[in-house]
């Protein structure tokens, strides 16, 4: 696990037709960094450092005093949460922070942030989340942890929604690492129809997501089931969410497109890698 985060500060600046790329150094002491890459425990301990270094970055960069953001769901966002608590102690830094799932509400209370609900605060100035692949164009895989509809909604009510993960997730064309396929929130008695619909029209496979340690499927936050859905080919993404969302008892994908504004990955190193979206 990383330690202490030290100051960030930018670096390089590459810039390519797709994206703008800033490549941020931050002096990370982590105390089980040095043997990166020799076993599995300190492999772990890389993308956790990366993870953390990228997270760490985007709340600094991006959460000013009294604004509302809106916290997503995972396991990157944890760092987040935590670097904001910390500003609230060290900065007296105000925020209401807006959950995603029922475990980032319960990551706000723990870490004694003020909650806020999309009622009150219908509108944010910001959106950090984690996601499980992002692409060339900034688009997201995201569903991982089964919180996309609640995330889509809260990123697509903030001025900027930013995306922070590890290095690994940082792939040219979606489904490069992610083998896991695109999570699609289905209302239960429509999980059938839907994957033949969806298996008929755009090929692969489609997979009802089963629970681990309870019988039957995943239930979601909002009481529905979901589809996996393995893609056989990369494709037109914004046309393939759009169709997919007129498709009877489709709730929400996990395809999260032209939505990000900025993404940060984090290497086991601690450096961070900032791009912004090309169509910007
Ligand atoms: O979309 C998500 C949950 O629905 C997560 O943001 C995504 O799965 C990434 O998770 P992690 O930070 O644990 O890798």
């Amino acid at each position: 696990m990383c330690g202490v985060i030290g100051r960030c500060f930018f670096g390089t600046v590459l810039r390519s037709a797709r994206a703008t790329q800033v490549v941020i150094f931050c002096a990370i002491h982590s105390a089980g960094s040095t043997k990166l890459g020799k076993t599995h425990a300190s492999k772990m301990d890389g993308i956790e450092a990366g993870k953390k270094a990228a997270a760490v970055t985007a709340v600094n960069n991006h959460v000013k005093t009294n604004q509302v953001v809106g916290i997503g769901s995972g396991t990157t966002i944890i760092s987040a949460v935590q670097r904001l608590a910390e500003r609230v102690k060290e900065e007296g830094l105000k925020v209401i922070c807006i959950p995603t799932s029922y475990q980032a509400r319960q990551l706000i209370l723990e870490n004694k942030l003020t909650l806020g609900e999309l009622e009150i605060n219908p509108e944010l100035d910001v959106a950090i989340d984690g996601a499980d692949e992002i692409d060339a164009d900034l688009t997201c895989i995201k569903g991982g942890g089964g919180c996309q509809t609640q995330e889509k909604i809260v990123a697509a009510n903030a001025k900027e929604f930013i995306v922070i993960a590890d290095s690994r997730k940082d792939v040219p064309v979606l489904g490069t690492n992610w083998k896991n396929g695109i999570p699609i929130e289905v209302i239960a008695m429509a999980w059938r129809p839907v994957q033949v619909q969806i298996e008929k029209r755009f090929g692969g496979k489609a997979c009802l997501r089963m629970a681990q340690r309870k019988m039957g499927p995943v239930v979601t936050d909002n009481g529905n089931f979901i589809l996996d859905w393995k893609f056989d080919k990369p494709d037109d993404w914004w046309k393939i969410n759009t169709e997919l969302k007129l498709i009877p008892g489709i709730v929400e994908t996990g395809l999260f497109v032209k939505m990000a504004r900025v993404a940060y990955f984090g290497t086991p190193e601690g450096k961070v890698e900032m791009r912004k979206a090309s169509w910007l």
